[in-house]
This record gives structure tokens, sequence and C-alpha cells, in this order.
């Protein structure tokens, strides 16, 4: 069988733009298809746009403190000049990573439209009249089309305004109140972001905490902080009727311990998991497996059918950038080079932009006790970093759980300023076999964040220090001090 192109990927987001380049780079004819604007969700509806509300709300926060040191108010802050702001950085990070001609340079040929298979080598490309553009054949194929918020079945909801991710950063004016449905990362960053640029937020979870897939006492730091900062949480919390009144406002009607609440809000926000994007495909005319959480693929992300390949948030794996990339990179190796690379399942980093920041990688403690495997926390708290003290907040901890006897490290989580860029040196770490020891033998500058991780890695040594040793030191050396309590399992120096 002849084929107009080696390889065609479906979509262009992180994934797809990863692959593509990949795929142009080692020689590879590479088609992409977009249904919309090359990015996807991180540059126009994820990532970018909420990385950047969140900075200006720091800054909308710095500036209230500042008052407090004396210095005089700034103007009162615009909404609407600061979404402005927000889609502009938008456009810049297009601009300078998503442009098309970008991937035209590198060899990427790109057709606008949506793709759908007509058989498993086949795509027909159709546009938003569904007028059908061209069919194109591929060798290999790479599916990339990513997510999107998911509508729970609340009764009410779809006779209502509501927000996502997709309309929030296109609001104009500042609602006085918003309602989020979700405590996960969406709801809790967007929480953060509108308490501190002067919305009320009340956030509604069904569960009894915020975002599950953390540490659990770290995200009840972040979770107290949040209310210290004035936003309102309303946790198992089942929520049985939206509905909407004559001024446009929201009502959410919740049980909470079998008595009903109502929330009235001036905005929602529906935060509560993202859908695969894959009905559009016609998958069945390839023969792709699927279920409701997304396309089905194996650990080199690799469908049922041998040449189709899928990555990103369309599987409904790890819904991050840097694993929507990693996922791509893992595709395009095993179908363009023929390497055979599998998903690094052990050493996922996340964080939540919040601030302070909660970022964790590899195994959480809830994993490694449901697992039975046998380790040791190491805790230090950010009220020993001394670049916290300078800095004034020194609200935060690192927790590292390794194995006692070398220090092997197995999973860390932190809940504190800088934490996303710091958990990266123990993913480093942790996937080059370096450490605790190690770590606390490396000099880090001081006064720095990254001090506070190899003081985390210090406590190795502090709770491996024996009694029986340092009297063993004490008695060869003939010195005369007194040997301190090592008694305190909690001792932290
Ligand atoms: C508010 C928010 C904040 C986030 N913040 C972070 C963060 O800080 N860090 C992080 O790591 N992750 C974050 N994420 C997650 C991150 O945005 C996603 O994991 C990532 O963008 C997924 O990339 P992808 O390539 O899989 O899919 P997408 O970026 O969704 O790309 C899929 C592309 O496929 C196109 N497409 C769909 N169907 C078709 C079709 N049939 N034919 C042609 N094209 C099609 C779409 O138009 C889209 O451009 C955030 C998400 C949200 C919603
Ligand atoms: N910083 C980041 O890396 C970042 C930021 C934002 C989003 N993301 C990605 O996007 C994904 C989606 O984020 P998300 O926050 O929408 O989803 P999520 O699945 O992570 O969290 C959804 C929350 O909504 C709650 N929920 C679900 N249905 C509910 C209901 N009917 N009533 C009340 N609560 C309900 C769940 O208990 C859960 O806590 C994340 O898992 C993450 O992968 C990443």
């Amino acid at each position: 069988m002849s084929y107009q192109y080696d390889f065609i990927v479906i979509g262009g987001g992180a994934a797809g733009l990863t692959a593509a380049g990949m795929g142009a780079n080692f020689g590879a004819k590479t088609l992409m298809i977009e249904a919309d604007k090359l990015g996807g969700d991180c540059t126009w509806t994820g990532c970018v746009p909420s990385k950047t509300l969140l900075h200006a709300s720091k800054l909308a926060a710095g500036i209230k403190e500042a008052e407090a040191f004396g210095h005089q108010s700034a103007k009162p802050l615009n909404f609407s000049a600061i979404l402005k702001h927000v889609r502009k950085v938008r456009e810049e990070v297009y601009e300078e990573a998503d442009d098309p001609d970008i991937y035209r340079d590198m060899g990427v040929e790109i057709e606008f439209g949506t793709a759908r298979f007509v058989d498993d080598h086949t795509l027909a490309i159709y546009n938003e009249e569904k007028t059908t553009i061209k069919e194109v054949k591929g060798r290999y194929i790479l599916i990339a089309t990513g997510s999107k918020a998911m509508v729970p079945p609340i009764k009410g909801l779809d006779e209502v305004s509501y927000l996502t991710n997709e309309s929030i950063f296109e609001l104009e004016e500042q609602p006085d109140r918003l309602t989020i449905i979700g405590g996960g990362p969406i709801g809790i960053e967007m929480a953060q972001a509108f308490q501190r640029l002067g919305t009320q937020v009340t956030v509604f979870d069904m569960q009894d905490r915020i975002l599950s897939n953390d540490d659990e006492e770290l995200a009840g730091m972040l979770l107290k902080r949040l209310k210290s900062e004035g936003v309102e949480f309303q946790l198992s919390a089942g929520v049985n009727e939206i509905s909407q009144n004559e001024d446009g406002s929201v009502l959410v009607h919740v049980e909470i311990d079998g008595e009903e609440i109502t929330q009235d809000g001036d905005a929602l926000l529906v935060a509560v998991g993202r859908a695969a994007n894959y009905k559009s495909l016609n998958l069945d005319e390839a023969g792709v497996h699927y279920s409701k959480r997304g396309i089905t693929v194996s650990d080199r992300c690799k469908t049922n059918i041998s040449h189709i390949y899928a990555a990103g948030d369309v599987t409904g794996r790890y819904q991050f950038t840097h694993m929507s990339e990693h996922m791509a990179k893992v595709a395009a190796s095993n179908a363009i080079l023929k390497v055979p690379m599998k998903i690094d399942t052990e050493h996922v980093p996340w964080s939540t932009y919040t601030d302070p920041e909660l970022a964790s990688v590899g195994a959480t403690q809830r994993q490694l006790v449901e697992n039975s495997t046998s380790f040791e926390t190491y805790r230090f708290p950010y009220s020993k970093v001394d670049r916290a003290i300078t800095d004034g907040d020194t609200d935060g901890l690192i927790k590292i759980f390794a194995k006692k006897w070398n220090g092997k490290i197995l999973g860390a989580t932190i809940y504190g300023k800088q934490g996303g860029d710091l958990i990266g040196e123990y993913a480093l770490a942790m996937k080059n076999g370096v450490t605790l020891r190690n770590i606390a033998d490396t000099i880090h500058p001081y006064p720095t964040y990254g001090l506070g991780v190899r003081r985390a890695a210090d406590q190795w040594y502090v709770k491996n220090q024996s009694e029986w040793m340092s009297k063993l030191v004490k008695k060869v050396f003939r010195y005369q001090g007194e040997i301190p309590d090592l008694s305190d399992k909690n001792r932290i120096v």
C-alpha cells in the first residue's frame, strides 16, 4: 500500500506539536491536522492563561502586603485589563512556540480542519460546514486530540450559564461572587486567583478534602492557607441541583451531612475533571479501542491497532502538558524510530501553582502504604529555610519518602514557595538513582529555597545517626561533650 505521509498527527496541542516536530526531524513525511489553532489547551485555555492570572493575583496580594509595610496603595485593580493581559500573554506564547510557520520550517505539513477515520490508514479532514476538504493516508497515525471540561450530570446545569476553562479567561467583568464546583487543580488555582483579585469564592467538592491526588497533610496545609485568604469551602458536598435567578445569579443546591444549603453566586465555574476528545474521530472505522476514560494505549502509547498511537489527554492517563510531551516522545520513538521506549510511570512530577505551590513526584505516602512498601518519611519545614524567613513566608513543608538503609528516594512532595521548581531536583535524583545521601552531600547555594531540598535530605543522616556510633566516636577520640538525646524520632536538625 502507498501512503502520502509516513506520519499523520491528529491534534496540534502539546502532544501533537512534540510528535510532529520529532517525525519531521527524523525525515518522516509528516502531516499535522488541527481543528482549531495550534497550541491546544495549554496555550489557549489551560496552563498559560491560568498561570498568568495566578501571577496577576499574586501581585495583587503583594500590593496588599506592601501596604502593611507602609507603601502607598496603588490604584484599585482593573479586572478587565488583567484579563486582557492574560489573553495577550497567550498570543505571545503562541507566536513564540506554536506559530504554524515554526513547524512548517521544521518540515511539518499542516492542515486545518477536523479529522475522522475512514479506515485504519485513511483520514477525512472536514471543515466547520462538515464538508470534507480532503482525504489523506498515513503509514503511522498518532491521535493527540486532548480533552475538554467534563460536564457532570447535575440537574439543571444544562439550563444555566456556567463557566469552564474555555470561557473563564474570556470574562470581561469581574464576578463579585464565584461558586466553583470541584476542588481539583483547576478549581483550587482559580479559587486563589479570583479571591486574591477581590471576588468572594466558594468551592464545593464531593470529597472530604481538596486535591485528592496530593499528600493529605500538605493539601490540608494549602486548604488552611486558602481559608485564611477568605476562600470558603464546602466539602463532602453533593450538588443536587443548579438553578438561575432572574437577575442571572446562579443557585447551587447542595446537601451536606443530610442538610440542604443553597449558594448564590454571580458566576459558576465547573471544574470536575476532563472528558477525552475522541467522539469526532470515528474510531470504530479504524477499529481502535477506547473506553469512557479515553483511548486505550499500552505503555508504549500504542493502541490495539499496531500502526495507530495515542498520546496526551486523549488517553485519560496523565493530564499534564509535560506528560503529553513525554507520551508524544514515547509514541514517536516507537512509531518512527522503532526505538522501544515506555512511559516513565515512576517519576511523574506535578504541581499545583497556587501560592505557595504544592508539588509531588513519584509514589505518594498513600500508595506506599497500600503497596506495603517499607519506607521512612523525612520532613523539613520551611520555617527552617532561611530564604523563606527572609522572604517572610515560612508556610511550607518538604516530605521525602525513602528507603531507610540506603536513602533511595521513592517519592517526594513539597508545599511551599518554589515547590514546582524544587520538585525537579527530586525527579532528576530518582530517575538517576541519586540517593538522599548524595543530595545531602551536594553543595547547594545559600540562601536559596533549594537549600531546603538539601536540608531535607540531611534528615536521612539525622535519622540514621545511632547512639552507639556517637558513643564509639566519643570513646575512640576521648571527647568530653554530652551525646544529644537521639531518642526523639521527630528530631529535625
Ligand atoms: C485550566 C487548566 C490549567 C492547566 N494547567 C496545567 C499546568 O499548569 N501544568 C500542566 O502540566 N498541565 C496543565 N493543564 C493540563 C494541560 O493543559 C493538558 O494536559 C495539555 O494541554 C494536553 O495536551 P494535549 O496535546 O494532550 O491536548 P490539547 O492541548 O487539548 O490538544 C488537542 C488538540 O487537538 C485538536 N483536536 C481535537 N479533535 C480533533 C480532531 N478530530 N481533528 C483535528 N484536531 C482535533 C484540538 O483543537 C486541540 O488543539 C491545565 C489544564 C487546564 C484546563
Ligand atoms: N497545575 C497543573 O498541573 C494543573 C492545573 C489544572 C489542571 N490540570 C490538569 O487538569 C485535570 C483536570 O483538573 P480538574 O480540577 O478539573 O479535575 P480533577 O479530576 O483533578 O478534580 C475534580 C474535583 O471535582 C470533584 N467533583 C467531581 N464531581 C463533582 C460533583 N458533582 N460535585 C462536587 N465535586 C465534584 C472531585 O471530587 C475532584 O476533587 C487535572 O487532573 C490535571 O491533570 C493540571
